[in-house]
């Protein structure tokens, strides 16, 4: 008998050198979850965990063709779009959603300020991402500061901050928990809000978070779970992930670690 073939997932995303966030963070999510990856990038950025010191922006006929190449072979079962950057990236990205089949769920994470305090969506890019992104998600996972940016009030928190994001169109609104005491996720669909709390983890690392909770999110709507169960899991695998975080490489926000690798050996070893 073959062995069962694994959900796919495609993370739309940039690029991290620095391995913490973006694609690279994305891989490793999917494959912890049980799913193939499969990606299209967005831009390529120069990072490491102090800083973003370049951003090079993949071409937008190029962004579709990698999904287009991805699908049509290999097909997907999940999405999750990350980085956008600038106004032309996010209309590229939104003819390359035309190429996924109807009814294929879409995790959007809406990438805007990297832990290291860089800049990752430009300024006037904020419409094109609401306007042509957001109403196509099924669900999207903003932190507190992202949310508060979407909803445009700063004062905004718990059920009214995630209704005011979910007026933007999206299915269901996860506010990540990072950026609060309690790192408590608040998770709303039509059938209303549920909050999803877990330990905090102050001595682990971060960076990579977010990246890393959108994508293990998609992997489990490419599983089958519902929205909410598959917010719940994401919230664990984030937490666990920052639980292990590779908080002594390099000198600022250490990358998060996901597949735990300091209890690995090499195969042969
Ligand atoms: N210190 C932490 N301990 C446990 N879970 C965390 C911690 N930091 C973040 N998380 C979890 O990781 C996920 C991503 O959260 P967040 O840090 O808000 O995103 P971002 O990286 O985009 O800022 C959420 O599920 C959040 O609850
Ligand atoms: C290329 C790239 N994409 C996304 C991010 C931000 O990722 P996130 O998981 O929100 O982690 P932090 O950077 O906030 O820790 C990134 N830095 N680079």
């Amino acid at each position: 008998m073959s062995p069962r073939r694994p959900p796919v997932c495609l993370t739309i995303a940039g690029s991290d050198s620095g391995g913490g966030a973006g694609i690279q963070a994305d891989l490793k999510a999917f494959a912890a979850c049980g799913t193939h990856g499969t990606s299209a990038l967005t831009a390529l950025t120069a990072q490491n965990t102090v800083a973003v010191t370049a951003v090079h922006p993949v071409p937008g006929a190029f962004i579709v063709e990698q999904v287009r190449a991805v699908v049509d072979d290999l097909g997907v079962d999940a999405v999750k779009l990350g980085m956008i950057g600038s106004p032309a990236t996010a209309a590229a990205v939104a003819e390359a959603l035309d190429l996924v089949p109807a009814g294929v769920p879409v995790v959007v994470d809406p990438v805007m300020v990297a832990e290291s305090g860089a800049r990752l969506l430009d300024p006037e890019a904020h419409d094109a991402l609401v306007r042509l992104i957001l109403p196509r998600a099924t669900v999207v996972t903003p932190n507190l500061p992202e949310a508060r940016a979407l909803a445009g009030d700063a004062t905004l928190d718990g059920a009214e901050l995630a209704a005011a994001v979910r007026a933007l169109g999206p299915a269901a609104v996860v506010v990540t928990g990072g950026h609060r005491d309690e790192a408590t996720d608040v998770f709303q669909d039509a059938d209303g809000t549920t909050l999803i709390p877990g330990p905090r983890h102050p001595d682990g690392a971060a960076h990579g978070s977010g990246c890393t909770h959108a994508s293990a999110l998609a992997a489990h709507l490419a599983h089958g779970h519902a929205p909410l169960e598959a917010a719940r899991a994401a919230r664990r695998v984030a937490a666990h992930a920052v639980a292990h975080g590779l908080r002594d490489l390099g000198t600022g926000a250490g990358p998060v670690d996901v597949l735990d690798v300091r209890s690995r050996t090499a195969p042969g070893a």
